[in-house]
């Protein structure tokens, strides 16, 4: 057996399905999951000594490439002076400062440990600051593990969700009404019906967990003018795209202003940190101002908060966006000609430093068309880049990232190997 696959079946024996996280099982592609000893820059090296250009990036966060010097001296110096105090600190306020000054839909914010936690705490404050229980969330969107956001459409149009996982009572996604996304006239139709019930719409803007699906034109404006004359509150799920797509998330490029936003990933440079934010008189309902408690030991823990500040800096340098979005699409654009030239059907879209491959003809608009998408032929290509030592995620439903170390020679190396693999797909 290799040292990966001792590792996994180790694993395996103390930890369910010798993962700490689904997607890292190499389930829907089959195989064994790498176990990484150490990364750096846009590699990673696993438990064999094997090095990857890694297009995963810890699935967002790692901006500036893997282990970033300025951040690791961030995070050293902060754990020094200790670990965790449970009390506030000054770094939390540069951090909340930050994020505020970045993203105008935000006057205050409130610091978690993930993804699930922001999306969970902003779903509870809508539903306390409008006094509604019904919510409106997307077919294939994907929003962390909260029960209420665990499901997926029901039977018919405007019916309420079905759990997508057990343990999750039929009761506690009986308020959650799933639509597709970019499916404009369905949202119309939720708030015809049931507009005076809902508390909330959360959206991916840019989807990134069915692979990447843009937001159709108009259709984000749509969602905030329903959200508007109903007195719902539109909450944007910016996890994956917060800093990612652009330096104000995907708000900026479309200047379609959220009541709450919810981030992770990027402002954490890598650490756990989460957040969620948006008007104050919204965020004015957060305990101990108000009545919707939320609450973390380890919230706005200093050794994250040092590492989330160090990479907000450094992303926010002039010009940082624009090249790696020109990083991300001279590697999309690479892919899709070499694909073209093996004869291979292929499409693929980026916006910012994030990127989706579609074994389709053409680039899909919803979840439907992303399931229509050759999933066998994604399989191999996987397959064939990793034996070439490039690392995409394992499922052809995650968008990629790009960091600011995939240089031109990183991004030829990735597309000379991509050539090797179309020619034997
Ligand atoms: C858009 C989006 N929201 C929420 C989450 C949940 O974040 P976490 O995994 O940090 O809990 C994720 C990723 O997992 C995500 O991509
Ligand atoms: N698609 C997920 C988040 O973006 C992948 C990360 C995970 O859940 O392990």
């Amino acid at each position: 057996m290799s040292r990966n696959e001792d590792l996994f079946t180790r694993a395996a024996r103390s930890i369910p399905g010798g993962v700490n996280s689904p997607v890292r099982a190499f389930r829907s592609v089959g195989g064994t999951p790498r176990f990484i000893a150490r990364a750096q820059g846009p590699y990673i090296w696993d438990a064999e000594g094997t090095r990857y250009i890694d297009y995963v990036g810890s699935w967002g966060p790692a901006i500036l490439g893997h282990a970033h010097p300025e951040v690791i001296r961030a995070v050293q110096e902060a754990a020094v002076n200790g670990l965790s105090f449970g009390a506030p600190t000054e770094a939390e306020v540069e951090i909340a400062e930050a994020l505020i000054a970045r993203l105008p839909s935000l006057q205050q914010v409130r610091l978690v440990s993930s993804g699930t936690e922001a999306t969970m705490s902003a779903i509870r404050l809508a539903r306390g600051a409008t006094g509604r229980n019904k919510i409106v969330k997307f077919e294939g969107c994907y929003h962390g593990h909260a029960d209420s956001l665990l499901v997926k459409a029901g039977s018919g149009l405007l019916t309420f969700g079905n759990p997508t996982s057990a343990g999750v009572p039929a009761e506690f996604v009986a308020h959650t009404l799933v639509l597709d996304y970019n499916d404009q006239a369905a949202v119309e139709a939720a708030f015809a019906q049931h507009g005076q019930d809902i508390a909330c719409v959360i959206v991916e803007p840019v989807a990134g967990n069915m692979n990447l699906v843009r937001p159709a034109a108009g259709f984000l404006q749509a969602l905030r003018d329903q959200c508007t004359q109903h007195g719902a509150l539109l909450i944007f799920d910016e996890v994956m795209t917060g800093f990612r797509v652009g330096p104000q998330g995907v708000q900026g490029l479309t200047g379609v202003t959220p009541d709450l936003t919810t981030l992770a990933k990027v402002i954490g440079g890598g650490m756990p940190v989460g957040a969620f934010g948006g008007r104050a008189d919204i965020m004015a309902h957060v305990a101990p101002v108000g009545g919707v408690y939320q609450a973390g030991t380890l919230s706005g823990n200093p050794v994250a908060v040092a590492a989330g500040l160090a990479t907000l800096r450094l992303i926010g340098e002039p010009g940082f966006h624009d090249r790696l979005g020109a990083q991300t699409e001279k590697l999309v654009q690479g892919l899709s000609a070499r694909a073209q030239a093996a004869g291979v059907t292929f499409s693929a879209d980026s916006l910012g430093g994030m990127f989706g491959l579609y074994f389709g003809a053409k680039v899909p608009t919803s979840l439907a068309e992303v399931s229509a998408c050759d999933t066998q032929a994604f399989t191999r290509f996987f397959h064939g880049m990793l034996s070439e030592g490039v690392h995409f995620a394992p499922s052809a439903f995650e968008a990629g990232f790009v960091s600011a170390t995939h240089d031109d020679a990183v991004i030829e190396a990735t597309l000379d190997a991509a050539e090797r693999v179309f020619a034997r797909l």
